[in-house]
């Protein structure tokens, strides 16, 4: 009898390009590392866990941003930021994710008294321990850091500097997040033209919870390498009577572009921006060969893994390894690590794992 898709998964190097290390916290950590007087919603790690996924399974974009506040509070200091860091490398290896850009916002992270860069350096050594741990235990795993503005603030030149300035110390890329509707990319039009200046990379969160204009000025205006989420890129592709797409102009820059797609199907489910992992836009982005990512957003908040979304997604569409195979190449391609670096990830890692898997393309 055939390993069922799960195990296969689990067993498969997968690369993740979107997830945030304020969402993927261990309930038990946070229970840890509380500081006095901060109220948390539950005692025990169990409970915590659920009350994250409920909290965070509203339908509002604003209402799921709310629930960060206690994961945040607890990483304030360079010590747990090191902590959370180490575990967030450990738990991406144990899924067997192979590589992985893991982003967070500096600017949130300074109420102990950290200045901007010791917040860096604090994440940049606790990737590192998790780098050595996880080679050291046979399952080895490249993480980089992305530093993201917050799109309601006013720190995105100064976060854009520090991405430049840490470009050699593992920061690959930059990204703004937050509420989107009121908030739109080209409120920091001035960070993303200093970075395409200094040949930085970026992604910008565009079309979760606001439709195609985010999209639009996101790409056209900003001049964004990926979107984060764009799962409403499906607002400009309709399908005739007789089944056949038809591309809006912007769709078809995205597609003709190569411009990719890092869609989490958990979350998008939880803000509201689809109704359902079955009818999320994914399945038809994917059969109009967009360069579709796979991703986790927030573990925590969606008690999620990159595993756990491959195989929801295969109890969906009925997708297999050749799929995942596919979505991993996309992601790794798409990645803001050197090319020769991909390359060799795909070369001596992906394409192989998956030829014994038995998934040849
Ligand atoms: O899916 C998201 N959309 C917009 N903002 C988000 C999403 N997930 C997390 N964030 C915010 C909350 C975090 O505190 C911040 C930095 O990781 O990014
Ligand atoms: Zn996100």
């Amino acid at each position: 009898m055939s390993e069922p898709i799960g195990e296969q998964i689990r067993r498969a190097p997968k690369v993740l390009l979107h997830d945030h290390l304020d969402g993927g916290l261990r309930p038990q950590t946070i229970l840890d590392l509380a500081p006095e007087g901060h109220l948390l919603p539950a005692g025990d790690a169990g409970s915590l866990g659920r009350w994250f996924e409920e909290a965070a399974s509203s339908g509002s974009l604003e209402r799921y941003l709310e629930t960060f506040d206690h994961t945040v509070a607890v990483m304030q200091t360079a010590d747990n930021l090191r902590r959370v860091a180490r575990e967030c490398v450990a738990d991406l290896a144990e899924d067997g994710v192979v590589y992985a850009e893991v982003r967070y916002a500096p600017e949130q992270h300074l109420e102990g008294g950290l200045a901007l860069t010791e917040v860096v350096e604090a994440v940049r050594d606790g990737f590192a321990e998790g780098e050595q741990q996880a080679r050291d235990d046979g399952s080895p795993i490249v993480v980089r850091q992305l530093l993201t503005a917050m799109r309601h603030q006013a720190r995105s030149q100064e976060i854009a500097e520090l991405t430049v300035a840490y470009r050699d110390q593992g920061v690959v890329g930059f990204d703004i997040a937050g509420a989107e509707a009121g908030y739109p990319p080209t409120r920091h039009l001035d960070a993303f033209e200093y970075l395409q200046r200094e040949n930085a990379h970026f992604t910008i969160h565009a079309g979760e919870a606001f439709g195609l204009p985010s999209i639009w000025q996101a790409i056209q205006w900003c001049g964004a390498d990926r979107l984060g989420h764009g799962v409403r890129i499906i607002d400009d592709i309709s399908v005739g009577p007789d089944g056949s797409p038809r591309l809006g102009l912007l769709a078809s820059y995205v597609r003709d572009k190569r411009i990719p797609l890092e869609m989490c199907p958990s979350s998008n489910v939880q803000t509201g921006a689809a109704t359902s992992i079955a009818e999320h836009p994914i399945a038809l982005l994917t059969k109009l060969r967009f360069r579709v990512t796979v991703n986790t957003d927030n573990r925590l908040m969606s008690g999620t893994s990159m595993s756990r979304e491959m195989t929801l997604l295969a109890d969906a569409f009925g997708y297999g390894m050749a799929d995942f195979r596919w979505f991993t190449i996309n992601a790794m391609k798409s990645a803001f690590l050197p090319f020769d670096e991909r390359l060799a990830l795909i070369d001596e890692v992906i394409k192989p794992a998956y030829a014994v898997l038995g998934a040849m393309s």
